[in-house]
């Protein structure tokens, strides 16, 4: 059996890393770096390509990063890649009430990774995006916003929900699978 391909994932958050090292086990060896990389501002791809870019001259070499948003559809883009601060500030029940004003509660996960194959290169995207809704905090309040977001079509919000499952129908795992295909894809063409 071929070694298993190397991937060396640049982020700062533990939770991130545990869900995309189990998503590729045995498909892929995932290697991490923790820096806690500068975030410009723009669009999900923006921000993750220009973090792909610093992540990549840091390391001198490959690498995956990726950004996650949180987009309430009744406020267009936002918060999106600025979820975090929002999170940070309002915590769970203040981005329930961020919605007070609005009919549409329902919210689009967004996962935006990045490849870079060295510095100097152009980071390649790959986002995926799971529909859902902004709901009263349920389950344990562990990973971001896991607890007030309802997948469409679930009884069970992301933190409810068993970690397999998240990670079948989860934007993360989405994102992973248009990666996968992209290497699988450029294997072949190498051979
Ligand atoms: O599946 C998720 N379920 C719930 N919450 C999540 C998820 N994934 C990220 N999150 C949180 C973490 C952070 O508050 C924000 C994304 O910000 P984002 O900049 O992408 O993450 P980060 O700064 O923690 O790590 P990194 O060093 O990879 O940039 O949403
Ligand atoms: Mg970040």
């Amino acid at each position: 059996m071929p070694a298993l391909r190397t991937l060396t994932f640049v982020t700062g958050n533990a939770k991130k890393l545990e869900e995309v090292c189990s998503i590729l086990q045995g498909v892929v060896n995932v290697v991490s770096h923790t820096v806690d990389l500068t975030e410009i501002q723009g669009t999900a791809e923006e921000v993750a390509k220009d973090k792909c870019r610093r992540a990549a001259e840091a390391l001198n070499g490959p690498c995956i990063v990726e950004d996650t948003g949180l987009i309430f559809n009744a406020m267009g883009h936002l918060p999106g890649p600025y979820i975090k601060w929002f999170m940070e500030s309002l915590g769970h029940d203040g981005l329930n009430r961020m919605l007070v004003g609005f009919g549409d509660k329902s919210a689009t996960a967004t996962c935006t990774f990045a490849l870079s194959n060295g510095p100097g290169t152009e980071p390649i995207i790959f986002e995926g995006r799971t529909l859902g809704e902004i709901v009263q905090a349920r389950g344990p309040k562990v990973f971001g916003w896991d607890a007030v977001f309802q997948p469409q079509g679930h009884d069970q919000t992301y933190a409810e929900m068993p970690k397999e499952l998240k990670n079948t129908l989860s934007h993360r795992s989405k994102a992973l699978a248009l990666l996968l295909q992209y290497l699988k894809d450029e294997d072949n063409m190498a051979h």
